[in-house]
């Protein structure tokens, strides 16, 4: 590994003064890229009213007026209208939602100012500031390398090259790139518009997205019905020739039917639906990337989370120390470096020199600042600096006397960190990854090492090599260690941890902790929260079966522990239960992590701790870190998929309704009237249907979200169709047909005869009447697909109470509001009509709720 180290000059080193930094980014701008402008707003409607199928319906339009049906030719219009400007404000919206969940994780960067290690916005970087690196950063502006410990960087982004390039002093960082490897401080060249970055996003902007896979399963499910849409037309078509129509009218009535049923409002819908599940996620500290995460959220079986911080609060404190003198037992409350060690006077110097040994292998560290004690790095690291403190040993006067001449940073094959200054080596570490290191440990060192795991002590060895020739590289340098002991490390479990491993058993979700740390550590904690399965499997990443199949079994036993886990083994994990068809949720940190990231369905990293690297491959980032708030996004996403099925349910079962007026008159061949006209159909899909639809996208979770197993995949199954065209539909259809039928033979129609315009148009009315109203009790019906629909809190749903009060005044509005009536050709119903009409409420709520009763006796043993 090529190391390089040049001591930054004294007025570098110190970095820009805070005064100096805030003139130059009132001079220079803030450190971002020109924003990439989103297209003009008429741009985006003017597309959502020209592609394919808006053009045909255009023509069809213009047809209908120059045939002599201006009234169809408009309302095709509308129909295109209103369908174009619904999709832009939802996608609009959808899109903002999407943007601002990027706005809630800005970018930051470490900075050394006036001699202080600061984190700041990456917007606030200006030219000349010293910026530190760690492996997994961004790098967010153009830097000069001054110091460098071992670092490549991955370039992919900006130059498509996979492979890490190594680099070391005076060669430049571009902005956008990860460092990967290593520790690094640089000095920054160009921000903004000036970096290389933003010259290349010039080229790469206005490239469109590829579609999301749910938006590929929907354009599906749209295809279908516009199938069955289309063929509708064609008989309609067909029948209406045979009955003598002119071939013209046929035509344009046939399109009209088409066009009212082919649902172009569902996939804007189901968008929006989305960013409101994003939206609740992001009021939760669940950050998605992408809006169809959401929906995969829902569909996870399978969570694999780490320890540190997700189960455990990360804020550890070194409670005990072993030296071979004995053992020491550290008092104190958090990083407050006043405390107490308890141990033989004869141990106290050993203490000493092990913790300020740990120190200098660290890059953590507690600073003081206008009197507040501060953390900076790894919250472990910065216990040990506390530890010191605790332990007399004045770190930072050391360090200014002994500068560091060669860095290897901790990476998670090597499992240690080592400093080298001149002539002595400080190495800390995993125990075995050290003590495999130390010709002659103490014997008992391992025993003691495994009793502190054991009792959920994160444990690290420290030790050190003194002699000449050292800085020539990590395998060459450590080797021949001594140790000086050992140190024990509290991560107390968060305290809420229990009830969410409690949810996801509910929930039929199963769980694994797959941690790098120790086999002793990670099963005490598992034990602690109550996630450690019945069979108590704790198995570390190299014992882990090779067979993929064996893997999968193993860890199907659920609360499987595996420790000292490598980033490959998380990668395999998450390949073998994909294969078993779970839907996986892996956490990763570490830089290494990205690729099972990458695999997971769901990729979870850590948006207070972590690196860069890994919050970049992930398609969930949790703001807290907390396990809990996994939880509460799978619940979140689950509802919102439940919702997507609520509204597709609502809206297929209109369809049905508004079928089947069609298929009786087809099917007589005109012996029955038609019951409603294409405009009618139009009427109630652009007017009275949308809102209680978005209302059901609304519904918020309720306590069987997360009673039960996952529903994956398929949006629109058997259980959706069989309630759509076996229950929900033909009660609408009943009730609407029962209406108009009865309202005919009332004014003395009979069979195959041509009732009169009075009569049709009060029959008519009924019928669409009672659709409405069926439609009204069903979105009632759709909150639950197992309770029925007067069980369920109507105050839960305010929206919906609001939604089905305009869908009532619509309904008045299109039967006595001139000319709707007439253009719609249905009037107000008759005493009779609205009676019969009326009884569409019941007979959705009724059959709907019988036929949960029957499931729910078909579902008991
Ligand atoms: N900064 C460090 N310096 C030296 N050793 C370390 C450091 N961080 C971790 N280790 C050692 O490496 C082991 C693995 O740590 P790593 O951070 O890779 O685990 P992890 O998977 O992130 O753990 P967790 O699941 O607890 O988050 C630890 O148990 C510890 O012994």
């Amino acid at each position: 590994m090529a190391t390089s180290a040049t001591a930054p000059g004294p007025v570098r080193a110190a970095g820009l003064a805070a005064e100096e930094a805030a003139g130059r980014l009132r001079r220079v701008g803030p450190n971002v890229l020109p924003s990439s402008r989103p297209p003009a707003i008429w741009r985006l409607l003017a597309r959502q009213l020209t592609h394919f199928f808006a053009l045909l319906l255009w023509a069809a339009a213009v047809l209908a007026v120059i045939a002599g049906m201006p009234e169809l030719g408009v309302a095709i219009a509308v129909v295109v209208l209103v369908n174009g400007v619904f999709a832009f404000v939802q996608e609009y919206r959808a899109d903002r939602a999407a943007d601002r969940l990027r706005d809630l994780m800005p970018a930051a960067a470490t900075v050394r100012r006036d001699g202080h290690r600061l984190t700041v916005a990456a917007a606030d970087l200006v030219p000349d500031d010293l910026v530190l690196l760690e492996a997994g950063d961004r790098i967010s502006a153009d830097l000069a390398v001054v110091e460098a410990h071992a670092i490549a960087v991955d370039e992919s982004m900006l130059t498509g090259e996979s492979v890490p390039r190594r680099v070391t002093v005076d060669e430049r960082l571009f902005a956008g790139t990860y460092l990967v490897e290593g520790a690094a401080s640089a000095i920054v060249v160009a921000t903004g518009q000036q970096t290389r970055l933003a010259g290349i996003a010039e080229l790469t902007r206005g490239a469109t997205r590829p579609p999301s896979p749910l938006a590929v399963r929907l354009n599906r499910v749209v295809k279908v019905v516009a199938a069955v849409a289309v063929a509708v037309g064609a008989v309609f078509l067909g029948t209406a020739m045979l009955l003598g129509a002119e071939p013209i009218v046929a035509f344009l009535l046939a399109i009209g039917v088409t066009v009212a049923l082919v649902p172009e409002g569902l996939l804007p819908t189901v968008t929006l639906s989305l960013a409101w599940g994003a939206r609740r996620m992001a009021g939760r500290n669940a950050l998605v990337r992408r809006l169809d995460s959401v929906e995969t959220l829902g569909s996870v079986t399978f969570i694999c989370t780490d320890k540190t911080g997700t189960l455990t609060r990360n804020e550890m404190s070194a409670v005990e120390v072993w030296t071979a003198l004995g053992a020491a037992t550290v008092r104190g409350v958090g990083y407050q470096p006043t405390g107490q060690i308890d141990t033989p006077a004869a141990n106290r110097d050993a203490v000493a020199d092990l913790a300020y040994a740990a120190v200098r292998a660290s890059s953590g560290r507690l600073s003081r600042r206008d009197g507040q004690w501060q953390p900076h790095g790894d919250p472990m690291e910065v216990a040990l600096h506390v530890l010191a403190l605790r332990a007399g040993v004045d770190v930072s006067a050391r360090e200014r006397w002994e500068p560091a001449t060669a860095i290897y940073p901790f990476d998670s094959r090597r499992l240690r960190y080592a400093t080298v200054v001149a002539d002595t080596l400080y190495v800390k570490g995993a125990p075995e990854a050290v003590l495999s290191r130390c010709p002659a440990p103490p014997p008992d060192a391992a025993a003691v090492a495994r009793r502190m795991a054991g009792r959920g002590l994160r444990v690290l060895a420290v030790a050190t090599r003194r002699g000449p020739g050292l800085g020539a590289g990590p395998e060459r340098d450590e080797r021949e260690l001594e140790l000086l002991g050992l140190v024990g490390l509290a991560d107390p479990p968060r305290p809420d941890v229990g009830q969410a491993v409690t949810v996801c058993r509910t929930a039929g979700i199963r769980l694994a902790i797959v941690t790098g740390d120790h086999a002793g550590t990670a099963g005490a904690i598992a034990e602690q929260v109550g996630l450690l399965g019945p069979d108590r499997i704790v198995v570390e990443g190299r014992d882990l079966p090779a067979d993929d199949a064996a893997l999968a079994d193993l860890l199907e036993h659920d609360g499987v522990v595996v420790a000292r886990a490598r980033p490959e083994d998380k990668l395999r994990i998450t390949r073998a239960l994909q294969a078993r068809g779970h839907v996986v949720a892996m956490t990763g940190d570490g830089v290494n992590d990205a690729p099972a990231l990458r695999q997971a369905d769901i990729g979870i990293a850590m948006g207070a701790s972590g690196s860069d690297v890994a919050r970049e491959a992930a398609d969930l980032v949790l703001l807290d870190d907390h396990f809990a708030t996994i939880v509460t996004a799978v619940e979140l996403g689950r509802a919102t998929f439940t919702n997507i099925r609520r509204f597709l349910t609502y809206h297929l079962t209109d369809n049905v309704a508004e079928l089947a007026p069609f298929l009786a008159w087809a099917l007589t061949g005109g012996a029955f009237p038609l019951a409603i006209g294409v405009l009618q159909i139009l009427a109630l899909d652009i007017g009275t249907d949308i809102l209680p639809a978005l209302a059901l996208g609304a519904e918020p979770p309720n306590a069987r979200t997360l009673a039960g197993r996952a529903r994956t995949g398929q949006l629109i199954d058997g259980a959706v169709l069989r309630r759509v065209f076996g229950i929900l539909g033909p009660a609408e259809v009943l009730a609407s047909l029962g209406a108009f039928t009865a309202v005919l033979l009332a004014g003395g129609w009979r069979w195959a005869a041509s009732p009169d315009a009075g009569l049709l148009a009060a029959a008519s009315g009924a019928a669409f009447t009672a659709i409405v109203l069926g439609q009204l009790a069903n979105a009632f019906a759709c909150r639950s697909a197992v309770r029925p629909a007067w069980r369920i809190d109507p105050r839960r749903n305010p929206l919906l109470l609001g939604a089905v009060a305009v869908e009532l005044v619509l309904l008045g509005v299109f039967l006595t509001v001139p000319p709707l009536p007439g253009l719609l050709d249905g009037d107000l119903p008759t005493a009779l009509g609205w009676l019969l009409a009326a009884t569409a409420v019941p007979t959705v709520l009724l059959s709907d709720a019988a036929a949960k009763r029957a499931r729910r006796a078909d579902a008991r043993p």
